[in-house]
This record gives structure tokens, sequence and C-alpha cells, in this order.
């Protein structure tokens, strides 16, 4: 029998809704990934609400929990490592250690890194700090770099022109070490209004996904933090970088179908359980080159 995967996810938690590890670990685990949540920080609730009450994690508190499993054994049994949310830039250098510790014991561990980064004209909250960190830091460390275009904007310190454009943005993001950089997200001048499209660019080529816009009243949260969790998940699974692309696209279509169809604010994670093993639609991946 094929051996469950284990994967250690760190980002944020929140009691109410979803965002962070409270967007990614059911899925995951519904995909037949163990996973083990390392909260950064836990809020009662994603900062989009404007408000909101908690607190985030004393930085040592990290590579501490992380000695705790090796203490008992299980260290080497961990397979990749996520990170999302970060609470403060001292969290992000302490996940930096744990991948590296991780990978004294387990040279084969990916890492994958979602730079969530703040943005003011999307209501996300971060500290300035973090994105230094992740433009500085982080990225060179991550097997997999999964930015939205305004993430990826940061890191080339500029907007794209052209699809084409975000492609080689994309690709410069390699020479910083990555094996493959998924865009969440791309806005471009001259993007279809009715397409929500998305990029994977590694070292053996790249490919561009359409899938249809949905229309919300308001911008459901925590679809990055699905994103990058499903296609880690599948990738861990045994999926091609290209399948797992696919995979997440089509899971996470199927999350915003129900969700639409609910009419809520929040991801309808639990309703969509079925949807997310065994999407009913299926986008396929182009090939695209600059
Ligand atoms: N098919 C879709 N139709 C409409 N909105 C979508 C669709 N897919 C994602 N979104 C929304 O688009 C935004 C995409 O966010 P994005 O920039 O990819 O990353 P993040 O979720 O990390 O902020 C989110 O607000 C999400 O709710
Ligand atoms: C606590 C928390 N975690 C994570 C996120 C990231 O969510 P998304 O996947 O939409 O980028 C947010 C966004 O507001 C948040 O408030
Ligand atoms: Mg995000």
């Amino acid at each position: 029998m094929k051996r469950t995967p284990h994967l250690l996810a760190i980002q944020s938690h929140v009691v109410f809704g979803h965002a962070g590890n409270s967007a990614a670990v059911f899925p995951m685990q519904r995909l037949g990934v163990n996973v083990w949540p390392l909260n950064t920080v836990q809020f009662s609730n994603h900062t989009q609400y404007g408000q909101w009450a908690g607190e985030v994690l004393v930085p040592q508190r990290i590579p501490e929990l992380v000695e705790g499993i090796a203490a008992i054994g299980e260290l080497g049994h961990c397979d990749a490592v996520l990170s999302g949310y970060l609470g403060s830039a001292s969290q992000g250098r302490a996940i930096l250690g744990v991948v590296a510790r991780i990978k004294a014991v387990n040279p084969n561990v990916l890492y994958l890194c979602d730079p969530v980064m703040g943005h003011p004209e999307k209501g996300c909250s971060v500290p300035a700090e973090v994105s230094d960190f992740l433009l500085e830091e982080a990225a060179t460390m991550a097997d997999f770099l999964c930015p939205n275009q305004l993430e990826l904007d940061s890191f080339c310190g500029r907007t794209p022109h052209s699809l084409f454009d975000c492609l080689a943005m994309a690709r410069s993001l390699l020479a910083r070490g990555p094996k493959a950089v998924l865009v969440k997200h791309l806005a471009y001048p001259g993007k279809p209004d009715e397409s929500f499209e998305m990029l994977l660019v590694t070292a053996e080529g790249s490919w561009h996904l359409r899938r249809p816009l949905l229309a919300f009243p308001k911008q459901p949260v925590g679809v990055g933090d699905l994103t990058s969790g499903l296609f880690l998940a599948r990738v861990l699974l045994g999926d091609s970088l290209v399948a797992a692309f696919e995979f997440t696209a089509s899971a996470v279509h199927e999350v915003l179908l129900e969700t639409q169809a609910c009419g809520s604010y929040e991801l309808e994670l639990v309703r969509a359980q079925d949807r997310i093993a065994h999407p009913r639609v299926r986008f396929e991946a182009e090939s695209i080159s600059l």
C-alpha cells in the first residue's frame, strides 16, 4: 500500500470561517494527506472583516514545536512544508530554520512558500516587514513559490503589460531558486473580463489556465490558501506539476461554485468536500512560451 504523505502546514488559524490553515487543512486531509498544522496566529476571523481578536505565535515556539516532533522520532517522516500567512518576519526566519532542520533529516522534503503580503486595496493586513522578508529571504529557499499577481508585482518591482509579460515576470523568479512558480491569479491589460487565469512556470516549460470568473457580492477570502494547499497535496500524492495545477484549478472552482450557490461569504469547504476530492469540472492547462 502506498504511504500517506505528511505535510507540515505553517500558517494562520481562524476560529470562525476559513483562511490560512482553516482554509487548507481540511481539503488537504480530504485528498489523503496527513497534515501537521502549526498556527502562526490564532485570530477570531480573517483580517478582511476589518476587525479581529487574537494573537501572533511567539516565533521561538515554531522551532520548539518542531523539535518536539523530532524528539519523538517523527520529523524524518515530514515530506513537505507549506508556509502562508505570517504574523511577523521573525516567524518567517523561524520557518526557514525549520525547513533547513527538516532537510537535514529528509533531504527530499519540499517547501512551498505562499508569499502572503498585505495589500491596502484588498484589505488583507500583513505587517510590512513580512513583505521584505518574503522578497529577500523566503523566495530563495522555496521549491515552489505561489504568488498572486500583486505579490508577483512586488517581487518584480513592476506591473505587467501583457500575458507574456506576466510569464516573463514569473520566469524571472525561477532564477531565485524555486523549481516552480504558480501564479494563482493573473491581472494584465487586455485580460478577458470573463476569465480567471493562472500560470505555472517550471524549468521544463510554462502553462496557462483559464477558468470562468464567478460573480460574488464580496470576494471570498482563503482562495489563495486553498490553492497552494491543494497544489502541494496533489504533488505529494504523485501528480506531475501540470496535473496538480489542473486538479487544483478544478477543485478550487468547485468550492467557489458551492460558495456562490449558498450565497456565503466564507468558503463552503465542508459542503464542497466531495467536489474537492472528485471535481466534476476539468480545466486543461495550455502550454505557453515567450
Ligand atoms: N473563479 C473565480 N471567480 C471569481 N473570483 C475568484 C475566482 N477564483 C478566485 N477568485 C477570487 O479572486 C481573488 C484571487 O485571489 P488571489 O489574488 O488569487 O489570491 P489570494 O486568495 O491569495 O488573495 C480572491 O479574492 C478570490 O476570492
Ligand atoms: C488570517 C488570514 N490568513 C490568510 C489570509 C490570506 O487569504 P487569501 O488566501 O485570500 O490570500 C488572510 C487574508 O485576509 C487572513 O486574514
Ligand atoms: Mg493569498
